[in-house]
């Protein structure tokens, strides 16, 4: 696709309008492994817009088209696919990357997955040791602990106790707590040292749940028995983390009155805490009509400490919060930042300095410096494939006349109406080459 920017301009700092978020991608990317395990018993429904659950839906359609998932005597699961090669490119899709990583070896079949040059740099080793230990024979065609993997035929499995670090990434725990009830003795997960981004874990549980699969959690202890999905659809609930992007608008704006539809309070998203977060900022969300209303109200912000560990996607949106209001704060939970779309933090600090605000790292701690916060006339921000880099930086235009953000596609990733939606509230944008 061809890349172009983006140049934003906003008139007035008033932000009044519906916007319809598309589907969570984290919410939608379960659904849609859920669904191919199920044997046709569970459907989604409200699929997701966002670039990455598109294209798993689009590969798990054509790899389990002429196939069924059916356990033989000898454990393994029953292809005639055994010889053929077939590679999947995912892209840059981290979750549906890590969630294929668990799912294809019960396919059977033999397959090269891999990713774009920044996937190729994203760590699964644990991912992979895991599936190693389960049964699954799966070798690395570049560099030891990196994508692309080849994924060999010949799954059985060999054990149902697996031990997996918590503090790199959760979207290995979830991935192999999606195929856990598929298995032909079930998984016994033990969680080793600190749980990071843990309410990703509890979403998977619950959409588990939804489609019929139990499970205990008993300390670091997750287990799933082999058993059956139930018949059942998945709603896919509209993004949280996309919502975060409005509230960051609405916090930078004068006034603003929006209604995002579809989100509600019991949201299995854990990011559906920037509610809390914002109310900081003087936002308040009230829930009613089956969506939430943001209105902005003038107020001192208090809150100087904020832990991203359970909410790492929301990091960008609030940090730059911060540092466009000169919100000298601190944050902490922001080590998984560096191995997601980009190293976050470098990028934040790169980019945040050319408003003069510094994200000062001090171990596990980091530091607003706004000290010599300037907010120039115009403005680059480089986005470094990564589509939060993008929207995070993107309600900025509400104080700096104009802003160009580079590679507006960028944002397909999770959120692709992204710049139009800017329009209804007033945002103009024009692409440049
Ligand atoms: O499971 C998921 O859907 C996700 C888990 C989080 O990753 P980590 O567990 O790697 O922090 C999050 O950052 C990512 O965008 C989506
Ligand atoms: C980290 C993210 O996604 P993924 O890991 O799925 O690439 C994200 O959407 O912020």
């Amino acid at each position: 696709m061809a890349k172009h920017n983006i140049v934003l301009t906003k008139q007035g700092k008033t932000a009044n309008g519906t916007i319809q978020l598309t589907g969570s991608k984290s919410e939608c990317n379960r659904a849609l492994i859920i669904e191919a395990l199920s044997d046709g018993k569970v459907k989604v429904e409200n699929m997701s817009d966002a670039a990455d659950a598109v294209l798993l839906r689009d590969i798990l359609k054509s790899e389990i088209r002429e196939q069924r998932l059916e356990i033989s005597q000898t454990n393994s699961l029953i292809s005639d696919h055994q010889s053929q090669i077939s590679t999947i490119d995912i892209g840059p899709a981290g979750t549906a990357m890590r969630f294929l990583t668990a799912f294809l070896p019960l396919l059977n079949k033999n397959i090269v997955l891999t990713g774009s040059e920044r996937m190729q740099q994203r760590p699964i080793g644990i991912l992979v040791d895991a599936m190693r230990k389960l049964g699954a024979t799966i070798d690395y065609e570049k560099k030891d602990g990196y994508p692309p993997i080849n994924i060999h035929p010949g799954f059985e499995q060999q054990t149902n106790v697996i031990e997996i670090k918590g503090n790199i990434s959760s979207q290995y725990i979830t991935a192999l707590l999606l195929i856990a009830a598929k298995l032909p003795q079930g998984l016994e997960l033990h969680i080793q040292g600190e749980l990071t981004s843990k309410p990703y874990v509890e979403m998977t549980l619950a959409m588990l749940n939804q489609a019929g699969i139990r499970h205990t959690w008993a300390d670091n202890v997750i287990a799933i028995q082999h058993q059956d999905f139930a018949e059942t659809t998945l709603l896919v609930e509209p993004d949280w983390s996309a919502a975060s992007y409005w509230y960051a608008i609405a916090a930078l704006s004068d006034e603003a009155e929006l209604f995002l539809p579809g989100l509600t309070s019991y949201s299995l998203q854990g990011d559906s805490v920037i509610t809390e977060i914002m109310a900081n900022f003087g936002i308040t969300s009230v829930f009613k009509d089956g969506g939430v209303y943001l209105t902005k109200e003038a107020k001192p912000i208090v809150r100087k400490i904020f832990d991203m560990k359970e909410c790492p996607d929301l990091a960008q949106t609030v940090i730059v919060v911060c540092a466009a209001l000169g919100h000298e704060a601190t944050f902490t939970g922001l080590e998984t930042l560096k191995i997601k779309e980009t190293d976050r933090v470098l990028a934040l600090q790169t980019e945040l300095a050319k408003i003069g605000v510094k994200l000062i790292e001090k171990g596990q701690v980091y530091k607003l410096d706004c000290s010599e916060r300037n907010l120039p006339q115009r403005m680059f921000i480089s986005t470094y494939d990564d589509h939060r880099m993008a929207m995070a930086f993107a309600p900025l235009a509400i104080l700096i006349p104009e802003l160009e953000v580079e590679d507006a596609e960028v944002v397909c990733k999770s959120y692709p109406a992204f710049w139009s939606d800017l329009e209804k509230v007033g945002f103009r944008s024009e692409k440049v080459a």
